[in-house]
């Protein structure tokens, strides 16, 4: 559970985050959306002790991550959004140092490291080095790495950035059975079809500020359900329908051509903000 209340951040004459509150419930999968420099990777940094925020208070599974840093820390896994593997040791010597750096017992650190190697489905690059794997095994180790002392709270910032369409989708169905572990996920990313995919609730960040907090259903919903895009004076816009008859009924009654789709996050995001998240 992530409990955020009143959080913000400045630096200097910067307000990166503006008087956030927020309620994240155990278990839930909670995508936190917003262009670059909205506040992602600040709230992140700041939930698991790496930021100092300003003012407001944070709890992760009720402990103040300002009283009681070192029990807060234990509750949480961090997936930051660039690679930091150790690129000159093992891909079991990664594990094995966090594990260490949590005072695991030898034997349990072994355990949990392969169990956590077959999880990922990297078992058998367990002796590569970390500058060997791809792109998309570097964000699996990462994400291995980071439960290896079993937090119920995982951070994952952007955490399929620069990987192609497939491994995205590798890396989305590894974040879902982790999901379905009980353990809570607090995702940031710009990638729409991510956080519509993944997560039971969506937040929009802007400027650091919450524009809305919905399941991302609820938030489509607001516009309609099916979405025609045309230019209008070099400008596009877009014209937003409930049904697909009454969509295709207004494609008929004009003569120019037009994109006919369904209504995404983004178009909710434009809706409230006046701004493209990427
Ligand atoms: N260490 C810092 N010193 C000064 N300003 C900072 C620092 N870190 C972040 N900022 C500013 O705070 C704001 C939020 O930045 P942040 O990195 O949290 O955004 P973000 O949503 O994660 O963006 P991105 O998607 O590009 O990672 C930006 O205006 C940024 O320039």
């Amino acid at each position: 559970m992530i409990r955020i209340e009143n959080l913000s951040k400045y630096y200097k004459e910067i307000h990166a985050l503006n008087n956030i509150s927020l309620h994240v419930t155990p278990g839930e999968l909670f995508a936190y959306l917003g262009p670059n420099g909205a506040g992602k990777t600040t709230t992140i940094r700041i939930l698991t002790g790496l930021t100092k925020h300003s003012s407001g208070n944070v709890y992760l599974n009720g402990f103040n991550i300002k009283k009681e840093s070192l029990d807060a820390k234990r509750q949480c896994g961090l997936v930051p959004q660039s690679i930091n593997l150790d690129q000159e040791l093992t891909v079991y010597e990664n594990l094995d140092i966090h594990g260490r750096l949590f005072h695991m017992p030898a034997r349990k650190r072994a355990e949990k490291i392969q169990e956590l190697l077959n999880y990922v489905d990297l078992a058998d690059r367990q002796k590569s080095l970390a500058k060997q794997l791809s792109g998309g095994m570097k964000r699996r180790v990462m994400i291995a790495r980071s439960m290896v002392h079993s937090p119920t709270i995982l951070f994952l910032d952007e955490p399929t950035v620069g990987l192609d369409a497939a491994i995205r989708r590798k890396i989305w169905a590894l974040i879902k059975k982790i999901q379905q572990t009980g353990t809570t996920i607090f995702l940031t990313t710009h990638y729409i079809e991510e956080a519509e995919f993944l997560a039971n609730r969506v937040a929009f960040l802007d400027e650091g500020n919450i524009v809305a907090v919905d399941t991302p259903q609820n938030l489509m919903d607001t516009l309609g359900a099916w979405a025609i895009d045309r230019v209008m004076d070099s400008e596009m816009e877009t014209l937003y329908f409930e049904t697909r008859e009454d969509a295709k009924a207004y494609i008929d009654s004009q003569h120019e051509s037009f994109t006919f789709r369904r209504v995404n996050l983004e178009d909710a995001f434009l809706a409230l903000t006046g701004k493209k998240v990427k």
